[in-house]
């Protein structure tokens, strides 16, 4: 018996809800931002990777979302509509909003950041109005980016589509995402995600992004596996812990723990692996794989993110990451 059980019979695989952004990734690397003078624009924001990962896979995919109606916001639209991605609940925010932006400084391939500009930004502009019920239902899985919940009424949304998933049987994963930049405070930040984590399937996190849930209520666990058990007393059933370059660990709510390596890569810039590894590790457990096989082929996928100067652009198809497993893994 499968610890998620994702309704087969629904059109829609996968629902991306949250931030459709823009990146703007440095050309000339290994400096700082003051000597940038060009930059790439790519479709970006953690939630808008992970569906773009999805769909590249071949999931039937669809967003949740607020553009800011001008040349950006289009943008952003079209791109996900070339990507064969269902955009009919994106909504062009007609209140005199911005696409948030996200500058990309890649000083070395270990010392990267990322400068954002988030102020009067559509996503968050995301209503509770926005989420229907009908679409949400006609879906497998939908994927929860921490961000969302920053401020109203997009936090609402959130709340609201959790629900409608939760009454649907619709398997909900919950990235922690945690971007301070959208937060008034860091108690603000875990109090809202744990809210959200509490009634999530499968949580997604780094080491730092958990204790930021844990400390309005400490004391920190400091620990991966007390960190799983605190939420498999909710509603979780895999509890995912990533740990960059070290790779990550999967918790079960059987008992079960997994730990994922990493493939080698010729890093770029460290950003970006995430999101790759998040939305190959969701097409694995969406084909019914085991927790390992689908840590191993997000690890591969990230592996290949991380060497390429984009987020959304790079994520590769499925052959492209069973080439890499294949590669460095001895049969
Ligand atoms: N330098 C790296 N080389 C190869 N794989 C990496 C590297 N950094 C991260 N990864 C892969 O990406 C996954 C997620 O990376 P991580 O940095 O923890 O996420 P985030 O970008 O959300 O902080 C890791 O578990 C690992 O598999
Ligand atoms: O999420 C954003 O707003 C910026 C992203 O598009 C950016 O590329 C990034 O930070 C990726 O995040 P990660 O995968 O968690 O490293």
């Amino acid at each position: 018996m499968s610890l998620i059980t994702f309704e087969e019979s629904r059109p829609m695989d996968f629902i991306g809800l949250g931030r459709l952004c823009i990146d703007l990734n440095a050309n000339e690397i290994h400096r700082p931002m003051e000597e940038t003078r060009t930059f790439t624009k790519y479709v970006g924001g953690s939630p808008a990777n992970i569906t773009i990962a999805v769909a590249r896979l071949g999931k039937a995919s669809g967003f949740i979302g607020r553009v800011s109606d001008d040349q950006h916001g289009r943008f952003i639209t079209k791109y996900l509509e070339d990507r064969g991605i269902d955009t009919s609940n994106v909504i062009t925010d007609k209140s005199g909003t911005v696409t948030g932006l996200a500058f990309t400084e890649i000083k070395s391939p270990t010392d990267c950041s990322i400068l954002m500009y988030r102020d009067n930004v559509a996503d968050l502009k995301l209503e509770p109005a926005d989420i229907r019920e009908e679409y949400i239902k006609n879906a497998k899985a939908i994927m929860i980016s921490g961000t969302a919940l920053a401020a109203s009424p997009s936090r609402e949304a959130v709340f609201k589509a959790v629900e409608l998933a939760r009454k649907h049987r619709v398997v909900v994963f919950f990235d922690i995402d945690y971007r301070p930049y959208s937060w008034s405070s860091r108690e603000e930040t875990g109090i809202y995600c744990a809210l959200v984590a509490e009634k999530s399937d499968v949580i997604l996190g780094g080491r730092e992004e958990f204790d930021l849930l844990e400390a309005p209520y400490g004391p920190l666990q400091k620990d991966d596996q007390a960190t799983a058990d605190r939420w498999f007393a909710h509603h979780a059933k895999i509890v995912l812990v990533k740990h960059g370059g070290d790779g990550s660990v999967a918790f079960t709510k059987d008992g079960q723990s997994f730990t994922g390596t990493t493939f080698p890569a010729n890093v770029v810039k460290t950003f970006g692996a995430g999101d790759s590894f998040a939305g190959a590790f969701i097409y694995g457990l969406m084909n019914g794989w085991d927790i390992s096989r689908s840590q191993q082929f997000g690890a591969a996928s990230a592996s290949i993110v991380v060497s390429s100067h984009s987020c959304s652009d790079a994520m590769p198809t499925a052959e492209e990451i069973q080439a890499v497993i294949d590669k460095h893994t001895s049969r």
